[in-house]
């Protein structure tokens, strides 16, 4: 059904592709959203979530946990820690009303997020105000009451009152309509474990000490001059991000504030490192964010120990370099394995540091914006969701 409610929105359906020009597909009116929030079912109440309260935050924890993406096998499903929903969902400038919950007696049945970003649409007159929507979740037992769409149009009525007309987000679903394809792939660190859990499987020829052999990274990084960021290194990192993503067609642009939020390392959450040469002159980072998945049913396991590539930027290290010693440096953190999608520079180092093709797909879409071509290629896109 879900077509149904997408034929409804401004998203770009194939037929009417080609006469559309780039840009806003329906102007906005200001002055006739809704000001009163969509109707919800018989005891069922809107409810904006405080993260910084504990209980409320435990209550968007638990309902992630248990309800939240799982992989296409239903093997594995995130696990997002409460000090990585604050990262993620309480950047500068947040908006209370953003973070919408849905409860029935007191319970949280369901939620969906937003975040204010500024994104740059396939060139530099296109800086767009929009939001960033992620973790759309309704509890299993209540899915098909159709609360996902209502979550959808609420959330997006609460945006279009900020006068902002965009959403950018990804989805593993394919709905109408994507901008942009991405595949992603992961690196093992810690092969007996992924065989373990079922994430990496054996064929005839192959043993678990085969693949240990394989995959062995050295103790230490190759990089000298790496080490943890610090908040002295956040103008250097602010030039070297900004200037890396004009490379992409899609990419924010980001303030001091906002690489002081997103990149300064928080224990269990995200880790950056800088390549400090002489004089105190930062020429590359790399990062990586923790997003545990609860192992659904394993005699062994709980959790999957998973890092996710975040922003790399290698102006004087070589690239693959870099990325091997962000291998090294997240299984020295403790990860089991390394994911990254095929979007950025990525395709340069995939290959040669022995990523495996994922059996999935991440869709990235944009909401009320019609680009130049249909799609964008997956190395056009410079932004990463967690
Ligand atoms: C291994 O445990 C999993 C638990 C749930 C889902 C998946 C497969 C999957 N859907 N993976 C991704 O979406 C993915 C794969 C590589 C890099 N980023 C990703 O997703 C990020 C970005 C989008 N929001 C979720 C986290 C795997």
């Amino acid at each position: 059904k879900p077509h149904q409610f997408w034929q409804t929105q401004p998203m770009p359906n194939i037929n009417e592709m080609d006469k559309l020009k780039p840009g806003p597909i329906q102007l906005g009116v200001l002055a006739e959203v809704r000001k009163d929030p969509f109707n919800l079912i018989e005891k069922y109440e809107w409810f904006n979530v405080d993260l910084r309260n504990e209980e409320q935050a435990q209550q968007v924890y638990t309902l992630l946990k248990e309800n939240y993406v799982e992989d296409d096998d239903n093997m594995f499903r995130f696990d997002y820690s409460i000090e990585f929903l604050r990262w993620a969902l309480l950047p500068p400038g947040q908006y209370a009303d953003w973070l919408v919950g849905v409860r029935v007696n007191q319970k949280l049945v369901g939620f969906i997020s937003g975040i204010p970003v500024t994104l740059y649409i396939e060139n530099q007159q296109n800086k767009v105000k929009m939001t960033e929507i992620n973790f759309l979740c309704v509890h299993k037992k209540i899915r098909s009451n159709r609360l996902a769409p209502v979550l959808i149009k609420e959330i997006t009525r609460r945006v279009h009152i900020k006068n902002m007309w965009q959403a950018v987000y990804t989805a593993g679903i394919v709905v109408p309509t994507p901008i942009s394809q991405t595949r992603y792939y992961h690196r093992s660190l810690n092969a007996k474990k992924l065989i373990e859990v079922g994430f990496s499987s054996l064929s005839a020829r192959q043993t678990i000490s085969r693949q240990q052999k394989l995959y062995k990274l050295p103790e230490e990084p190759k990089t000298p001059g790496l080490r943890p960021m610090k908040k002295k290194d956040v103008a250097q990192v602010t030039k070297l991000l900004n200037e890396y993503l004009k490379n992409f067609k899609l990419y924010f642009k980001y303030t001091e504030e906002e690489v002081k939020h997103w990149f300064l390392p928080r224990k269990d959450v995200i880790s950056t490192y800088v390549v400090e040469k002489e004089q105190g002159i930062v020429t590359d980072f790399l990062s990586f964010y923790n997003l545990p998945s609860q192992v659904i049913n394993n005699p062994k396991h709980t959790h999957l120990k998973a890092a996710y590539s975040y922003y790399n930027v290698a102006t004087q290290t070589p690239i693959v370099q870099l990325m091997y010693d962000a291998l090294i440096l997240a299984k020295n953190e403790g990860f089991d394995v390394f994911n990254a999608l095929d979007i950025m520079d990525n395709e340069k180092f995939l290959k040669e540091l022995m990523f495996c093709s994922g059996d999935g797909q991440l869709n990235y879409y944009l909401y009320n914006w019609k680009l130049e071509k249909d799609m964008l290629k997956p190395e056009e896109i410079g932004i990463v969701l967690v």
